[in-house]
């Protein structure tokens, strides 16, 4: 039994010529135990799906259910097991952390302690005295976060979960999010940050504009969108005739010569050894090298047709450093060699 499941699912507000498809004919399964990314840009109905999810909205046409349970015909069943971290939620300023955690595990029936809770998500006993008027944005979020756990939840529905965190809140998060997987719990965690999703998640569902594009682990996206990862191959001289050689080289799905070098565009990081070996072996010296790793931006992009065709300068592994590209001679080898065994690895 999946722990989600949505079948023509579809919500529209509105009515006539003024109404709006927040989601459309969605068909998804979520599994028991899996950390499912719902990736998508803003208004894409992320956060309408969660509200069917919940009830909080009657859907258009479709059916939902979460756990087994309908999410119409038996929508306590499925609140009583579903925690949610809500986007935009409202606290109430005057009140303690303890008490919001108190009432959190009081209206889901649960039994945890509330100093465990605030342990899990980072917070300490005196915050947990203090008003929650005097919070952080990202102590919010922390404590929001050990409310949706109040009631051990089976299901942790997370609608943008990073909201206002630091770095290391959003390590804290990711690390629950795991940790929660790992014992049974189904996580369903909706961001419009890719590099969040990829970090935490089995699999990723892309929505875009009401339409579920397509659901992939990572990796099958990457091969599915063809966003090839990108070596540039400075040269020295003319390297022969590799360049329609490389093309047949298994994984290398285009090759050019530009300014700075030659640009090999690869869907199977096995194809980028094979190519420098390549160059190595022809006529020219090659002078450095770098790979420019394919982004989730990439992919996001190839399929929603959002964002431009932006690399992270960050994934870069480069042969170069600061003072520019290293000189690296065929009969030396060394230098190179080194970094061949690099991009073997
Ligand atoms: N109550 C409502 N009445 C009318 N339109 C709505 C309502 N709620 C959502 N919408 C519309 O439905 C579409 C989907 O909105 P939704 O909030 O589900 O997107 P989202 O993916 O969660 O976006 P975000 O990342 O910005 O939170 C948007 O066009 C939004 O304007």
């Amino acid at each position: 039994m999946p722990a989600i499941r949505t079948r023509g699912l579809t919500k529209r507000y509105g009515a006539g010529d003024e109404a709006v498809v927040a989601l459309e004919d969605l068909d998804l399964e979520v599994a028991e135990g899996e950390v499912f990314g719902f990736l998508g840009p803003n208004g894409a109905g992320k956060t309408t799906t969660i509200d069917l999810l919940l009830d909080f909205v009657r859907p258009s046409e479709g059916s939902a259910s979460v756990l087994g349970y309908d999410t119409q015909d038996e929508t306590d069943a499925v609140r009583d097991r579903v925690g949610v971290l809500p986007e935009g939620f409202d606290l109430w300023n005057r009140s303690s952390g303890y008490r919001h955690l108190e009432f959190a595990i009081d209206s889901q029936n649960g039994d945890a302690e509330p100093d465990a809770l605030l342990e899990r998500v980072g917070l300490d006993r005196d915050d947990g005295r203090r008003p929650v008027g005097d919070y952080s944005k990202g102590m919010l979020q922390r404590l929001a976060m050990a409310m949706a756990l109040a009631g051990d939840p089976a299901v942790l529905v997370l609608d943008e979960p990073s909201g206002g965190l630091d770095p290391h809140g959003i390590r804290t998060m990711q690390e629950l999010v795991r940790t929660e997987a790992e014992t049974g719990t189904t996580v369903f965690f909706s961001s419009h940050i890719l590099g969040q999703v990829a970090a935490v998640c089995d699999r990723v569902g892309i929505l875009d504009d009401g339409e579920l594009v397509t659901v992939d682990t990572i990796e099958g996206l990457r091969e599915t969108a063809g966003v090839g990862s990108r070596l540039v191959v400075q040269v020295a001289g003319e390297p022969g005739e590799p360049l329609a050689d490389l093309t047949a080289v298994e994984g290398v799905t285009d090759v050019s010569r530009a300014e700075d070098g030659i640009h090999v565009t690869y869907t199977d990081p096995r194809a980028k050894a094979t190519v420098v070996h390549r160059l190595v072996e022809s006529d020219a010296a090659v002078l450095d090298f770098d790979i420019e790793e394919a982004t989730l931006e990439d992919l996001f992009a190839a399929f929603t047709g959002a964002g431009t065709d932006a690399r992270s300068g960050a994934e870069n592994s480069s042969g170069g450093g600061p003072d520019g590209p290293r000189e690296t001679e065929r009969e030396d080898g060394g230098a190179l060699e080194a970094e061949l065994e690099e991009v073997d690895r």
